[in-house]
């Protein structure tokens, strides 16, 4: 049952082959077997999944036919989840249990879908490599000895490893498709505003997104039409209709106009890389696509955006983390200043210290218009690049990451150098336009993936040339050795 798709799982559920609860029921005990080698679950709600299992076999039984009715997922620790621990990744938050449910949540919930648990993270979504959580570092169950990629580094080893057939994730500079990459998984960020960011605990507002990590494009479809769509709890939500992304994917590619950024193929990437993204270029013009060099002349000043504008947002988001209101709190504080100061200083990690800092001094009297100013300018420069190449083309395609997962511990000492490996996802966020990765290959066994650009609210592109993509190869069919 672990090796089924959630299209495949609905089509069985619908066909009594088994029940929610019998499906549950396996896959707890082989998360329960197996994710002591992998680290990607902080909770597991063994009991609370069996009670929606079976609530959703009823549903089904008085009639109800929903895809996702009785289908396993499970959440990544930053989306609220009512009565259960929401950590965020941080011992800050160890111990808080959310008093609500997040809208993403809400709507999983609703549609019938059965949550096995929390998912491991870096500490507040800071980092690409699932290292910085207070809960531990996860494994990449494609070798044990590399990085998951991050910051949704649980959800990635999770699905990859067959524990559960999809995921959620957020992407505020390339959470959901880097982890995706180094995994051999399909995942989606949503164009901003597309997916509610309410009771998603916050990183950077203005880059945030939610969306769903799984093995087929498929997959994310029937997630992201679930939790897609305008929610007048968040004031950044777009009311604009949701697409039926499922009657998307089978359109035919003819025509299609691939856009091949010549920026993206200079120092850094891994030559292999770039002849598996060559590879996909060749494949997808067998279907029926064309392909034209065009140029993002802004993108080398992305990562020094990015890395201002997020802390700067971070800096002020997690100023309400102050050992009164939620999670740790210091032992005798001897006054309120000592309370916030120790309980900070004991609460947030390396990273997460580290970025509150160069936030709030970007922020600063005097440098507010040399540092976050400028790096706002920046952005709308990209956003431009971005809007002019899409009067030419219909997606732009590149790699994912420069390299391929990196062994566990290398990249600590250097946090710029962990940085740089976000040089092609990082400009989607800033421009707020949605992105996909998926599988393309291997490299010495590692995963590699490719990463599709579409103009605003086109989500309904990416999945369906991915979903063409995936009828024509097997990539994403690969499964890690001993999972
Ligand atoms: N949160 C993300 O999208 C990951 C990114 N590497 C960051 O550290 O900000």
């Amino acid at each position: 049952m672990h090796q089924l798709t959630l299209a495949e799982i609905a089509r069985s559920l619908a066909a009594k082959e088994f029940s929610a609860e019998e499906l549950t029921r396996t896959l707890l005990a082989r998360i329960h077997q197996l994710d002591p080698q992998l680290n990607s679950f902080i909770s597991i709600t063994d009991e609370p999944a069996i009670e929606q299992a079976r609530a959703a076999d009823a549903r089904r039984a008085a009639g109800e036919q929903g895809a996702l009715l009785g289908a396993p997922i499970a959440h990544k620790d930053l989306f609220c989840t009512e009565g259960v621990l929401t950590s965020c990744g941080s011992k800050i938050l160890d111990g808080f249990k959310a008093p609500y449910d997040a809208t993403v949540v809400a709507r999983l919930k609703d549609a019938g879908a059965v949550s096995l648990g929390k998912l491991n993270m870096d500490e507040f979504a800071m980092g690409s490599s699932n290292e910085s959580s207070h809960y531990g570092a996860v494994k990449n169950p494609w070798a044990l000895d590399r990085v998951p990629g991050g910051s949704s580094g649980g959800s990635a080893a999770a699905v990859a490893a067959r524990l559960v057939p999809a995921a959620t994730g957020t992407d505020t500079g390339g959470s959901i498709r880097q982890p995706a990459a180094f995994t051999n998984l399909t995942g989606i960020k949503p164009t901003y505003g597309r997916v509610s960011r309410w009771g998603m605990i916050a990183y950077a507002s203005s880059l945030d997104q939610g969306g769903p990590l799984a093995r087929t494009a498929e997959d994310c479809a029937l997630m992201l039409g679930a939790i897609a769509g305008f929610d007048p709890k968040d004031s950044t939500s777009v009311d604009q209709p949701v697409d039926d992304y499922l009657a998307g994917l089978n359109q035919p590619l003819t025509g299609l106009r691939i856009g091949l950024p010549k920026e993206y193929f200079g120092a850094g990437l891994d030559s292999r890389i770039a002849d598996a993204v060559l590879a996909v270029v060749e494949e997808l013009k067998k279907l029926g696509a064309s392909v034209k060099e065009i140029s993002l002349p802004n993108m080398q000043h992305a990562i020094p955006a990015y890395y201002v504008i997020a802390p700067a947002e971070a800096s002020s988001n997690l100023s309400r983390f102050d050992g009164v209101r939620f999670g740790y709190r210091c032992e005798n504080p001897q006054n309120l200043e000592d309370l916030y100061k120790r309980s900070r200083a004991e609460g947030f990690g390396a990273e997460v210290k580290r970025r509150i800092m160069v936030g709030t001094y970007a922020l600063s009297a005097g440098y507010y218009d040399a540092y976050y100013l400028k790096a706002q300018k920046i952005r709308r420069l990209i956003k431009n690049d971005f809007v002019s190449a899409f009067n030419d083309v219909d997606v732009i395609l590149g790699p994912t990451t420069p390299n391929p997962a990196w062994k566990l511990g290398e990249k600590n000492n250097d946090p710029v150098a962990q940085y740089l490996e976000d040089i092609y996802t990082i400009t989607a966020n800033l421009a707020g336009l949605p992105g996909l990765s998926m599988p393309a290959g291997f490299v010495d066994g590692l995963p590699v993936g490719v990463q599709l650009l579409a103009p605003y609210f086109q989500e309904s592109r990416l999945l369906n040339v991915a979903h063409q993509y995936q009828q024509a190869t097997d990539w994403h069919k690969q499964a890690p050795a001993g999972f």
